[in-house]
């Protein structure tokens, strides 16, 4: 028998207890992530068993001198059903492999419910997925002092609750407290604490999301002070897990992974404590020992997917570097999550990328070719949508996506301009755009859904008086050809003006500028055609001999 190592991501709690076994199967099977390293024992011929190791706050790797540093593990992500995980027992959690054929832990949760006579229907379908829709309650906090949101807490915490409601937990109630800074033990007031503390036992909660980021000892003391029974988690572990339910690919697994791994690290402090409370407190330190053996194990792996994304990007630049060889202008869409970006791309080249009304449709890029009605070409790549509060660890995963942006000759900012918070939205995206590399790209605003206003005429007036911006509908295609020729003006805006001789031997790079560039005028001369045209720089480059030769 041999064994191998390869460490995995499961869907689950972020914050599993040493109890867990006590507690629904529900949480195993739920959105919020948790982080773990498999161990597989396996047979050539039949692979029997899976040893999950997790590596969260509550609950930590049993023999990290298993893990070898030496031999990297290999970096997996774990889908529901398979090699689900089962049950945790000392801080170990145990998995079977499909010839056990384990109920899976939604159904069992399901069958749990209905031997207690199950109180509601409460399973959901998502994502082609049958989950128990958890009871969350949303906290917020508004800054008296400091940095003024441009989301107000009340706007800030209706888009949580939709965060909440794509992550597929049902928000049973909310509150909100005006502070003049965050209570370092548990960001809020022991007042607002207690009252939510009721509202949990009233509401039967399961889950507390807050809507900033909370320290590691925070999300400790608030769920001692709600009573250990209930989740609190915040906001990034919410958008983590949204991702982690939608990574689609191996790329994008890979960048939630690093993420998450990058968002645990910090908050594995004292996870330990409980070893040193079982010895009794003989073992002082113990504690302490283990947690610097989980952030070595943690930051392996983290340095093991960093590799692994790295690989993947060396890919996908080979690829996009056999994309740039074709000659064709890459405009890429960016824009609020639920903008309309997916829909446009749709509409302009057919594609059939999802889009719905959910946040975080998309998460993988996707690149088209559009065709304009007077012939001219070029790409449109869909990308991730941004958010207000975007963590930085996330923005940092998603960088190597991110970059393909950067290599654009345009960026069209989508804006839902049917939306009462656009404007805020606007700047949200302008401040994770101003932290990639992109201030040099021209740029094109279009403001989306004019279909769903109530005042179409007005926006259309406010948008002709202002420059770059055009008025669109991608679902119903009103204004996409003016958009097309607002792209196609753009686009020369980034080209280089030429006039240059080119003989006839070279035929082929004349009806390749035809292409990508504006040709304002052909003439034919006994030495060849002789042109003026707006051309990408890298034709210019091309046709600067053969400019020289206009010129004499
Ligand atoms: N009424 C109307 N709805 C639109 C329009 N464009 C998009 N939508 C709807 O808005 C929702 C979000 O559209 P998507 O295209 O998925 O948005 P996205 O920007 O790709 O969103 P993410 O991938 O989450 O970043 C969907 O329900 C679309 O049908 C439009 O012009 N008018
Ligand atoms: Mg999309």
């Amino acid at each position: 028998m041999s064994a191998c190592f390869c460490c995995s991501l499961i869907r689950s709690s972020p914050l599993f207890h040493d109890d867990l076994i006590s507690r629904p199967l529900a949480k195993l099977s739920r959105p919020i992530f948790s982080l773990a390293l498999r161990k597989q024992y396996s047979d050539a011929a039949a692979p029997r068993f899976v040893v999950v190791r997790a590596v969260q706050p509550g609950l930590g790797v049993v023999e990290p001198g298993d893990v070898s540093v030496g031999d990297p593990p290999s970096i997996d992500v774990v889908e529901a059903g398979n090699g689900e995980v089962l049950g945790v027992v000392g801080g170990v959690v145990d998995a079977k492999l499909e010839d056990d054929k384990p109920l899976a832990p939604a159904t069992r949760v399901r069958k749990k419910k209905e031997d207690e006579g199950g109180d509601d229907n409460r399973f959901k379908l998502r994502n082609g997925r049958e989950v128990f829709e958890e009871k969350a309650y949303i906290v917020g906090v508004e800054h008296k002092r400091g940095t003024a949101d441009s989301f107000g807490v009340e706007e800030s915490l209706k888009e949580l609750t939709q965060l909440a409601d794509t992550a597929g937990l049902m928000v049973v109630g909310s509150t909100y407290q005006k502070l003049v800074s965050p209570n370092s033990r548990t960001y809020i007031g022991s007042g607002k604490v207690a009252e939510i503390k009721s509202a949990i036992n009233a509401l039967g909660v399961e889950t507390v999301i807050f809507d900033d980021e909370l320290s590691a000892g925070q999300l400790r003391n608030l769920e001692k002070a709600f009573g250990g029974e209930v989740r609190v988690c915040d906001r990034t572990a919410l958008i983590l897990d949204i991702f982690n339910q939608r990574a689609a690919t191996h790329e994008a697994a890979l960048q939630v992974a690093l993420a998450q791994m990058e968002y645990q690290l910090p908050r594995l402090t004292k996870m330990w404590t409980h070893l040193e409370r079982q010895a009794g407190g003989q073992v002082k330190g113990m504690g302490e020992k283990q947690i610097e053996v989980d952030k070595r194990i943690l930051r392996t792996q983290i340095g093991v997917l960093k590799k692994e994304l790295e690989s993947v990007r060396k890919h996908r630049k080979q690829y996009r570097n056999q994309r740039l060889s074709v000659p064709v202008p890459v405009v890429s869409l960016v824009g609020y999550t639920n903008a309309g970006k997916s829909t446009l791309l749709n509409q302009l080249t057919g594609a059939n990328v999802l889009a719905e009304d959910r946040l975080f449709a998309t998460l993988d890029p996707t690149t088209r070719r559009v065709q304009t009605k007077n012939g001219k070409e070029f790409l449109l790549t869909d990308t991730v949508g941004f958010i207000q509060k975007l963590p930085t660890t996330v923005v940092a995963a998603f960088r190597a996506t991110l970059e393909e942006i950067s290599e654009s000759s345009l960026l069209v900012h989508v804006v839902d301009i049917s939306h009462p918070l656009a404007e805020q939205q606007i700047e949200a995206v302008d401040k994770v755009l101003s932290e990639l590399d992109v201030a040099a790209i021209p740029k094109l605003m279009v403001w989306n859904k004019v279909d769903k206003v109530s005042n179409p005429e007005s926006i259309k007036l406010e948008a002709e008086k202002r420059d770059d911006v055009i008025c669109i509908s991608a679902l119903s295609g009103e204004g996409i050809n003016e958009f097309c020729s607002a792209v196609q003006e753009k686009l020369k805006d980034s080209m280089v003006w030429v006039e240059a001789l080119i003989p006839f031997e070279k035929g082929e790079l004349l009806s390749t500028i035809h292409k990508v560039g504006m040709v304002e005028r052909t003439e034919y001369t006994d030495k060849g055609t002789l042109i003026k045209a707006h051309v990408p720089l890298r034709y210019a480059r091309l046709l600067t001999p053969m400019r020289q030769l206009c010129i004499s």
